[in-house]
């Protein structure tokens, strides 16, 4: 914010629309919520997102379009129409169909610039949105040929505001990158997930960790999941055939029985994948040290947990939960630098807790 009070609209107040909703008001900004099922745009507001009131359209400087990819180039129409001076900008997971339905008509298009937050969550709806979601992440902002320089500004204030990190790409640039990081990982997770639903319930019993991080996000809503891979169909197809050779390779090793060359290469390529991953803020790839907590069901444990770790200086750079469903039971992942595992450990011994690494 350069000193006054700016106004935002922001149009659809499930996760995204929420959480950027209330990163924006804890900016300063003055936020206006809509949502077809009203009482989202409630509950966001109950969050204290923004307000629920209508706008005097002239002052609106800012709409984002946070709604499902289907409805996304119709919603920015009307906005453009709506709003006269505002730049509008989308979320969406796929920038260049949304571009292509624009050019079609009349809108006035330099006053819109698509972006998309590399952040979210397998949940849908205003009720898990928080201010802190995109804190560090990168967001792209996607800026096309008519695309005014004043409202690519804007859309980077709102990048700044939510404290993610922009990175300004081309739009088919980005479609490509995200079948890449983001729509193959999702299939991938569900190929697995879904290959679980004939698994025995006393099998499942025995999942680890493991399981939960390649699952996780197969939890998301399939139908907004539907509309993204619908949208990127093409750079998807080239990615799910590059993996399907893969996968071809991986059975033919072991139909041969042998566990060198083909196996081998692919167990090591995928060590050396997941060390190119970056870490927050594209910080260079970080490889942290996880230390296992056990967590007894007793009021006020994991309070206790964290102000012991709190109070030895420890900084915990992700934390992941696990239930033992069969001994009823909770375990607290915590990553932290390896230079800082010991002093964790001893931490948590010295306080009585059961742990492991
Ligand atoms: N879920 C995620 O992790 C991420 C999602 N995105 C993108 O953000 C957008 C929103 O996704 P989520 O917040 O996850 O979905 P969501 O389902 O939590 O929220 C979407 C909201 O839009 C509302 N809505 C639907 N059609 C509308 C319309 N025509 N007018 C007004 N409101 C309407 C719905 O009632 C709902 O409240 C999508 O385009 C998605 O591709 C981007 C980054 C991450
Ligand atoms: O939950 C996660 O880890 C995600 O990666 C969420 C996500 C979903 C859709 C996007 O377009 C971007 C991010």
């Amino acid at each position: 914010m350069t000193g006054e009070r700016r106004t935002a609209v922001v149009i659809g107040t499930g996760l995204i629309g929420a959480s950027l909703a209330l990163a924006l008001t804890a900016d300063g900004w003055t936020v206006h919520l809509q949502d077809r099922t009203s009482s989202h745009a409630r509950v966001a507001a109950g969050l204290g997102a923004g307000v629920l009131d209508k706008p005097e359209p002239g002052v609106v400087d800012l709409v984002v379009v946070a709604v499902p990819p289907a409805a996304i180039a119709a919603v920015v129409r009307q906005s453009l129409q709506t709003f006269p001076a505002a730049t509008v900008t989308d979320v969406g997971s796929v920038k260049a169909g949304v571009l292509d339905a624009l050019w079609d008509g009349d809108a006035d298009l330099g006053r819109y610039v698509g972006s998309h937050p590399m952040a979210g969550s397998q949940h849908s709806g205003p009720v898990t949105a928080h201010a802190d979601l995109f804190d560090g992440r990168t967001w792209v902002v996607a800026p096309h040929r008519r695309s005014r320089e004043e409202s690519v500004q804007d859309v980077l204030a709102l990048v700044r505001a939510c404290r993610a990190r922009e990175v300004v790409m081309d739009v088919d640039d980005h479609d490509a990158a995200v079948a890449r990081v983001s729509h193959l990982p999702h299939l991938m997770s569900v190929l697995m997930a879904g290959h679980l639903t004939a698994v025995p319930t006393s099998d499942l019993l025995l999942a680890g960790q493991g399981l939960r991080d390649v699952t996780r996000i197969a939890g998301s809503d399939p139908g907004l999941w539907q509309q993204i891979l619908s949208a990127n169909a093409t750079a998807v197809l080239a990615e799910l055939r590059a993996v399907s050779g893969e996968l071809a390779g991986l059975i033919r090793s072991l139909e041969t029985g042998t566990t060198t060359g083909e196996l081998e290469e692919q167990l090591a390529r995928g060590v050396d994948g997941t060390r190119r991953i970056p870490g927050k803020h594209g910080a260079a790839p970080a490889t942290y040290h996880q230390v296992v907590v056990e967590i007894p069901d007793t009021p006020g444990a994991l309070g206790r947990l964290f102000a012991e770790v709190g109070a030895a200086g420890v900084n915990v750079e992700d934390i992941a939960i696990e239930h033992d469903q069969a001994r009823e039971i909770g375990y607290l992942a915590l990553s932290v630098a390896p230079e800082q595992a010991d002093d964790l450990l001893a931490t948590m011994r010295a306080g009585g807790w059961s742990v492991g690494s």
